[in-house]
């Protein structure tokens, strides 16, 4: 039989579907298919019902994603690709993911400049223009070597070393300028290092800590890219994923500020070692840091996000010991190593 928690669990998921089939959000998600898009797509086609979400991206989406709901090509340079699927699906929510992050970036500086910041100038345009809420995420990468690094307050000095950093300022700014100037509903979240077992990583300095548990399966060693005293903020993609929901759904009374610090743990590669060995005592990791350990350097240790926790009762769920169970369990189950 169905267990109290299930049954509770499906209750509160039905309530939340009649409250919201009232309100009908229609949403547009941009670079859907990368390690975030994925997942919240799935979520939200929970919430909110299949036919609310489009995805799109720029590559070839999988079987399985299509299978998931509507996907349309769209790229982000390209205005009129965009401005058709606002119009053509009335979309009220724009989620705008599409970015390099920030080890690709520095790989690529004018293409992260096209992408990050031309593509954000076009969909803040947009938004504008239709008057969507939008979500642009941005990260622990927009503070620097002269902000505080333990802990990094919503407010403080950001003067960040990447091209990544520089145009996630570049976006919460200009969104922030967008509300006050245009009443553009601009919401922003910086995330810590996100860590999902079932999508990959696109290239930034905190994929470390997904790799690590893929080489531990296939392997039993690792060698890191950082030094193993690196302290970085982290969260389960869940946490992540349902922050969005929650910043989405927060009533504009509970938003004192546009932009928030959310974070879950921060752990060094030497914890997240310990962690893992609880479970492959015999797992090896050595040290070989490269250009990525200059941008970690610089990047928040611990990130205070107590302004989210009182404002819009930000609560996640999931430390360093919950990460580590659900990454083993998720890959074993799965073979995805
Ligand atoms: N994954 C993480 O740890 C964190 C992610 N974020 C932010 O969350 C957002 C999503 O990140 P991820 O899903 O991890 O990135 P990702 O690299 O996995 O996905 C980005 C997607 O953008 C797409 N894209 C590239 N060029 C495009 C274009 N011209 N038009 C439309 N789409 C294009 C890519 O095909 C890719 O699917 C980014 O803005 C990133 O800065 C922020 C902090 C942490
Ligand atoms: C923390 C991020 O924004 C991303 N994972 C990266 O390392 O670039």
């Amino acid at each position: 039989m169905f267990s109290k928690s299930l049954i509770r669990q499906f209750a509160l998921t039905i309530h939340r579907r009649q409250l919201h089939d009232k309100a009908h959000p229609r949403i547009l998600i941009t670079g859907g298919c990368g390690q975030l898009g994925v997942p919240l797509a799935k979520r939200l086609r929970q919430l909110y019902g299949t036919e609310n979400v489009v995805l799109s991206d720029i590559v070839r989406p999988s079987d399985e994603l299509l299978r998931q709901g509507t996907y349309r090509y769209a790229d982000v340079m390209d205005v009129k690709q965009v401005q058709e699927l606002l119009v053509n699906n009335q979309i009220d929510w724009l989620i705008h993911l599409s970015a390099l992050l920030s080890a690709v970036g520095e790989r690529d500086v004018p293409l992260a400049m096209k992408l990050n910041i031309e593509g954000t100038h076009n969909i803040l345009e947009l938004a504008r223009k239709y008057k969507c809420r939008l979500f642009i995420p941005s990260t622990i990468g927009a503070f620097g070597p002269e902000s505080p690094r333990n802990p990094t307050p919503d407010f403080c000095i950001q003067r960040p070393r990447t091209i990544y950093g520089v145009s996630k300022v570049h976006a919460e700014l200009l969104g922030e300028y967008f509300f006050h100037r245009y009443g553009v509903d601009f919401r922003c979240l910086r995330f810590p290092g996100i860590i999902s077992a079932d999508t990959k990583p696109g290239g930034g300095t905190t994929d470390y800590a997904i790799e690590i548990f893929h080489e531990a399966l296939k392997a039993g060693a690792y060698k890191c890219y950082l030094r193993g005293n690196t302290r970085l903020p982290m969260m389960w993609i869940d946490d992540c994923i349902q922050s969005i929901v929650d910043i989405m759904e927060a009533p504009d009374s509970k938003l004192k500020q546009r932009t928030y610090n959310v974070s879950a743990m921060s752990f060094t590669p030497d914890e997240l070692t310990k962690a893992i060995q609880k479970y492959k005592p015999n797992f090896k990791i050595s040290y070989q840091p490269d250009d990525r350990q200059k941008i970690a350097d610089s990047w928040p240790e611990v990130f205070d996000d107590h302004n989210a926790r009182e404002h819009w009762k930000w609560n996640p769920k999931v430390d360093l010991d919950g990460l580590v169970q659900r990454m083993f369990e998720y890959l074993e189950k799965h073979k995805n190593f």
